[in-house]
């Protein structure tokens, strides 16, 4: 069994990691262009730790412009096995509360102007996202959340919206009705290619707000947002300190790193070779 190697991809707020032992930036490649950044790269108390800010240093991107594809593909490219999202979102229920940490177990992916999968014309695949998050992870991420001092929730919808606008009133009350827990822009298609890419994924949002179905609490703010992410960036920092105690190499409930075993449906013979190429980072074990 390999020894696993954690990822993190740091939401709004969360640009770097501190503790990190001889680490440094790395600039990187990929076959589907640059990711958002450098990877910040080193030893959290023994384990590998690969750091990647979702929006860049500086908060380049916008939830659309993110190369998605790239920054999972840049994570498989550094070995990384386990990885953690870790993003600010709004809340849909009185009991979640900004401060509070929601590992999410589900989605509704409301996106639409993003490359959704590294496959295509020329290799084709369908992979299963019915349970879209690693369980093992997941546990992993309450543990060091709550070690690090956060209040935590396990399980939650997240609805993920294109942005960069927030909500109307009506789109927050719909999302509510129909039982999602909290909203973001950018954990899909992350999650999606995350499992494409044979990796236990785990999301840990973060809640800054209300959204704006609230009656107490108004419409979402950004100046509210910001004043809430200082305190969560704190705790999100302690979680990923407190991570590798609670994560462990190896297969999952889940099968997250199989998730491609039977996935690929073009016949060999069939393959669009620059394909085959452009997926051997990510697909080689089936390819
Ligand atoms: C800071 S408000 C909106 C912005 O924050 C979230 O980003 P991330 O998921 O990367 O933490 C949200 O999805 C929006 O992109
Ligand atoms: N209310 C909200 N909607 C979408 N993304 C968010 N990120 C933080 N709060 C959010």
């Amino acid at each position: 069994m390999s020894d696993p190697v954690i990822g993190i991809i740091g939401g709004s707020g969360l640009y770097a990691v501190a503790g990190l032992e001889g680490a440094g930036w790395r600039d990187v490649d990929t076959p589907f262009g640059a990711p958002s950044d450098a990877l910040f790269e080193g030893r959290m108390n023994g384990m590998r730790m690969v750091f990647l800010p979702r929006h860049g240093r500086g908060h380049r991107h916008t939830p659309s412009s993110i190369p998605y594809r790239a920054n999972i593909a840049a994570m498989k490219a550094a070995g990384v096995t386990h990885l953690v999202s870790v993003s600010a979102c709004g809340s849909f229920r009185d009991a979640m509360a900004p401060g509070d940490f929601v590992i999410v177990d589900q989605f509704i992916d409301r996106t639409f102007a993003r490359d959704k999968s590294f496959f295509g014309p020329g290799l084709v695949a369908h992979v299963s996202v019915a349970h879209p998050v690693c369980p093992a992870l997941s546990a992993a991420c309450a543990a060091a959340a709550r070690a690090g001092g956060a209040r935590v929730h396990e399980g939650g919808t997240y609805l993920a919206m294109e942005g960069p606008q927030f909500s109307t009133l009506a789109e927050s009350r719909l999302y509510r009705d129909w039982g999602c827990d909290v909203i973001g822009m950018t954990n899909m298609p992350e999650a999606k290619l995350a499992r494409e890419a044979e990796l236990h994924y785990a999301s840990v949002a973060m809640i800054t707000d209300y959204d704006s179905w609230h009656p107490d609490h108004g419409s979402v703010q950004i100046d509210e947002i910001l004043k809430t992410l200082h305190g969560n960036a704190e705790l999100a920092t302690a979680m990923v300190a407190a991570l590798p105690s609670h994560v462990s190499g190896g297969g999952c409930a889940e099968g997250c790193d199989r998730a491609l075993e039977h996935a690929v449906l073009t016949a060999p013979d069939a393959r669009d070779p620059g394909m085959v190429e452009r997926l051997r980072g990510i697909a080689g074990r089936v390819l």
